[in-house]
């Protein structure tokens, strides 16, 4: 989806060390997380939508199980992203620029996934968000509850 401009990520060899702290996979976790905010453009809408919903959920005093869902789906999203980023990596690693039929199935089957990913946390949010939008427009029936 649009990657032509975007660096490899392996761009030459280097050297790696091994993790030998905890602390240091933690570096290394928190330098993955920055690679898909500054390299994915799809993960940061994901991140502007999650400080969306976590400031409608702010506003709405949702519930402690409502907040429960509406993490779960908001997660569920991002961690399909970040698959997707995966698989794209790998894929790109393995056939490099070369057209190949399995290259082109793995990163569509993982744009898929995050498809039906974004769905799940779009219908959680509708069914949760749904009631607390209603009373704040001053609509009240059945559904409210
Ligand atoms: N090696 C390949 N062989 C065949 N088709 C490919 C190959 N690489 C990519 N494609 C096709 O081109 C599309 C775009 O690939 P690209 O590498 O740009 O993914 P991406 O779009 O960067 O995804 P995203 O926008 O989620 O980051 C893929 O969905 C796939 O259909």
């Amino acid at each position: 989806m649009g990657s032509q401009n975007k660096k490899p990520i392996i761009q030459k060899r280097k050297a790696y060390k091994r993790n030998k702290t905890f602390f240091a996979a933690l570096f290394n976790a928190f330098n993955g997380i920055w690679i898909m905010i500054s390299r994915e453009r799809n993960f940061r809408i994901h991140i502007v939508i999650a400080l969306l919903v976590l400031w409608v959920g702010i506003y709405f005093h949702l519930s402690r199980s409502d907040w429960l869902w509406v993490t779960v789906g908001v997660f569920f999203a991002i961690v399909a992203e970040i698959l997707n980023t995966i698989i794209e990596a790998i894929v790109d690693l393995t056939v490099g620029d070369r057209y190949d039929d399995l290259a082109k199935l793995a990163k569509d089957v993982a744009a898929a996934g995050v498809v039906f990913a974004v769905f799940i946390e779009f219908t959680i949010l509708a069914i949760i968000l749904q009631p607390y939008f209603w009373v704040w427009l001053g609509i009240h029936n059945l559904f409210n509850y």
